[in-house]
């Protein structure tokens, strides 16, 4: 039988396995997560004037659906087909749901469609009313996470600064041996950004996002040892190969891991190594911090912003304007562009990629490095099944690496899920013996490259 969202390569992770973290997943962060909501939705209610009663009522009435939907999720409920609407994506939900999991409930379907169909009916409860229909519900979780990152932006802002400013030899104008250190530097910064993210912090407290955050920097130089397959070096070889690339961004968080991104993109850019980065956002809020395109010109405009860290010295806020406008520049002269697209939202895993949006895939076959962060794209890059260990990134993805044309393909994640692929024969016993979790604690992590075809 072929591939299909049913029968993946591998048997599929499911929440129906008690010792997995799709289990803890479904039993207790999906809840978790779903109270969030509402909590964020009150806040909004209680904040609102007598006179805007229409949204207080509808914003209770929403609240009330997502309730019922945590029971339905709690009490193992058969998934029913979306409601019929104008979203354009709304169809292929409901016809994988109705040809692959007909019948099947929130832990017996496979863990990726029943976890992307959770953050697609959240965004139909809002979508589909007139006065929350652009309302995104986890954006003061965003927002406060961000405010709470200062330290590290800050130290960030400073450091690409003096990168950009730092001399540079040779015919070309570049030091290479300088630059290949830098470019190591700005790529974990970018990988690690991924440990924060705000799905798997129901209950941190700004304080623990903080340390994480500042252990995120002190792990830089200590940080190779939890990389358990770094395939960086190879990477900086194929890019010294491309010179003036195409490189395209598959996004995931945004907040504190877009700004990670960015500032390694900035230098991409700065450096020449990049000529043009397409960056790839969701379209509708989800997985609770993935980006979209209003937090991605609100993080322009907050790093602009003279209030938001009203706390900052005008010596800290001046370095993050400069930032931001020197970021702005890329956007106006078609150097960073933005983009989003159905397909990253949909159930599907990628290597459905050229078949669901041949358009898409198209255009990435005509970049020289698609980086897909974080977990979500991983799980979705290997199809989210029980692969072993050891297996060869190249296998897992499958078509991404095998089919004429296959895109040059580069993963940067911190594990937050049971999946890791390409490890080394006795890796996962040795961690296995000596910590619980560790495949998706977010301390451990992949950069696994595929150089296409
Ligand atoms: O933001 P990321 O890195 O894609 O992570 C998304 C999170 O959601 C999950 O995919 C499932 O909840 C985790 O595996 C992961 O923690």
């Amino acid at each position: 039988m072929a591939v299909n969202p049913a029968n993946p390569p591998r048997p599929a992770l499911q929440a129906t396995d008690k010792n997995t973290f799709a289990y803890i997943t479904a039993k207790k962060r999906w809840p978790e997560i779903l109270e969030k909501v509402i909590d964020d939705i009150y806040k909004t209610i209680n904040s609102l004037g007598p006179l805007e009663v229409d949204k207080i009522q509808e914003g209770k009435r929403i609240a009330d659906s997502l309730t019922e939907l945590k029971y339905q999720i709690q009490q193992k409920k058969p998934l029913i087909p979306i409601e019929a609407s104008e979203a354009p994506d709304i169809d292929t939900y409901n016809y994988v749901l109705n040809t692959y999991f007909n019948g099947e409930d929130w832990y017996s379907a496979t863990w990726l469609f029943a976890e992307c169909y959770l953050y697609r009916i959240i965004h139909s409860t809002l979508a589909e009313t007139k006065q929350w229909r652009s309302y995104d519900p986890y954006f003061r979780q965003k927002e406060d996470s961000f405010r709470a990152s200062f330290a590290t932006i800050i130290e960030i802002a400073k450091r690409i600064d003096e990168l950009i400013s730092a001399p540079k030899v040779n015919a070309d104008n570049r030091d290479i041996e300088t630059d290949e250190i830098i470019f190591h530097e700005l790529a974990q910064i970018s990988l690690w950004g991924n440990a924060t993210d705000l799905s798997m912090l129901t209950n941190f407290s700004f304080d623990e996002v903080k340390k994480l955050q500042s252990a995120g920097t002190k792990r830089m130089e200590e940080s190779e040892k939890n990389i358990l397959v770094n395939d960086l070096a190879k990477v900086w070889e194929w890019i010294l190969k491309c010179r003036y690339a195409r490189m395209d961004l598959i996004l995931d968080n945004a907040g504190f891991e877009l700004y990670g991104d960015l500032v390694f993109a900035d230098w991409l850019i700065q450096s020449g190594y990049a000529r043009e980065i397409h960056l790839h956002a969701k379209p509708i809020p989800w997985f609770v911090s993935d980006t979209t395109r209003y937090d991605f010109d609100w993080l322009f405009q907050t790093l602009q912003s003279d209030d938001f860290f009203s706390f900052a010295s005008e010596l800290e806020k001046l370095s993050l304007k400069k930032l931001a406008s020197r970021w702005q520049s890329y956007i106006v002269n078609f150097q960073w562009i933005f983009t989003e697209d159905y397909f990253w939202t949909s159930p599907y895993s990628y290597w459905h990629l050229a078949e669901q949006a041949p358009d898409l895939y198209a255009d990435l076959c005509k970049s020289q490095l698609v980086i897909f962060k974080g977990d979500l794209n991983y799980r979705k890059l290997v199809y989210d099944c029980k692969w072993e260990t050891t297996a060869p990134f190249k296998e897992a993805i499958g078509p991404l690496a095998s089919a004429k044309g296959a895109p040059p393909v580069l993963t940067m994640r911190t594990g937050k899920s049971d999946l890791f692929v390409g490890l080394e024969k006795g890796v996962e016993e040795r961690l296995n013996a000596v910590e619980e979790g560790w495949m998706y604690s977010g301390k451990y992590a992949v950069v696994q490259f595929s150089e296409g075809t």
